[in-house]
């Protein structure tokens, strides 16, 4: 069995949210065969538009009161500053949700800001210890799916190439402020939690994305020491847990083997 990660290729992007949402109700059915719950840590950036699809927003398999939404990263902004990832969230997709849907949604305690990151950061790991401590007692929470943008730089949630959070394995959430793409306070899952769940979905489209996919993919420099990228980083950990959902133009040039259908 392979133990690579899938890299989904799509035409169009109407073909692309279709082949996520598909995939995403997967995750959400299994997870509530399990325990009941969809335990799912969503992205900021380009990442929340891509949901708003009817095949997703208005599937009849969507059981939206079972949903557990967390945010793989966040910004230490207000929750309706443009910045804030809940905000985006909530433009894209949440207020498109039928009537009566209703989510959980657990967002950074905006009382905090303006205080210390790292006691925003130790709020929001509180609140994860809360809701995955009563089935996962053990070192970490396992979300059933990851949502995750991949930067041109190749950071996902708020690691940063080169920066010293990827080295973070104790914290499930750590605080940056120095994000090299602002605003630079930020929170963000830690690599460890992020590599630990169930199953990781990265969505990279244009072609702003193609030098780095090409750099994730093609190229290896774990084998000359060089410094590899955070989502590499995802994708070497995790294996094939994750997939990757792209377009043409962000592929163009990457010779790792695409997939076109789930
Ligand atoms: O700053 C951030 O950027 C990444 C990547 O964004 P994208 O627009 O290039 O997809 C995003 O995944 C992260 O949540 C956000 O805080």
């Amino acid at each position: 069995m392979s133990k690579q990660p899938s890299l989904y290729v799509f035409p169009t992007k109407e073909e692309l949210q279709k082949n996520l949402a598909a995939y995403i109700l997967r995750a959400q059915t299994a997870a509530i065969k399990r325990h009941q719950k969809f335990r799912v840590a969503v992205s900021g950036g380009s990442l929340p538009a891509m949901l708003n699809h009817p095949a997703l927003i208005h599937s009849p398999a969507a059981h939206w009161n079972a949903w557990e939404i967390f945010f793989a990263d966040e910004r230490c902004v207000p929750l309706d500053h443009p910045d804030s990832n809940y905000y985006l969230l909530k433009k894209e997709f949440l207020s498109h949700l039928p009537h009566g849907a209703k989510p959980t949604v657990v967002t950074i305690d905006e009382s905090l800001l303006g205080g210390p990151v790292q006691e925003i950061a130790d709020t929001y790991e509180q609140q994860l210890v809360k809701y995955f401590a009563a089935r996962d007692t053990v070192k970490l929470p396992i979300f059933d799916l990851m949502l995750l943008g991949c930067g041109p730089d190749g950071h996902t949630c708020s690691l940063f190439p080169g920066h010293e959070l990827l080295r973070e394995d104790v914290a499930w959430v750590a605080p940056i402020e120095d994000s090299p793409k602002p605003p630079p306070k930020r929170i963000t899952l830690t690599l460890p939690v992020v590599t630990h769940a169930l199953k990781i979905a990265f969505v990279a489209t244009g072609e702003g994305k193609q030098e780095v996919l090409r750099k994730i993919f093609d190229e290896h420099p774990e084998l000359d020491g060089g410094e590899v990228l955070p989502c590499a980083l995802v994708n070497q950990a995790a294996g094939d847990k994750v997939a990757w959902f792209c377009d043409e133009a962000a592929v163009k040039g990457v010779q790792y083997p695409k997939k076109s259908s789930l």
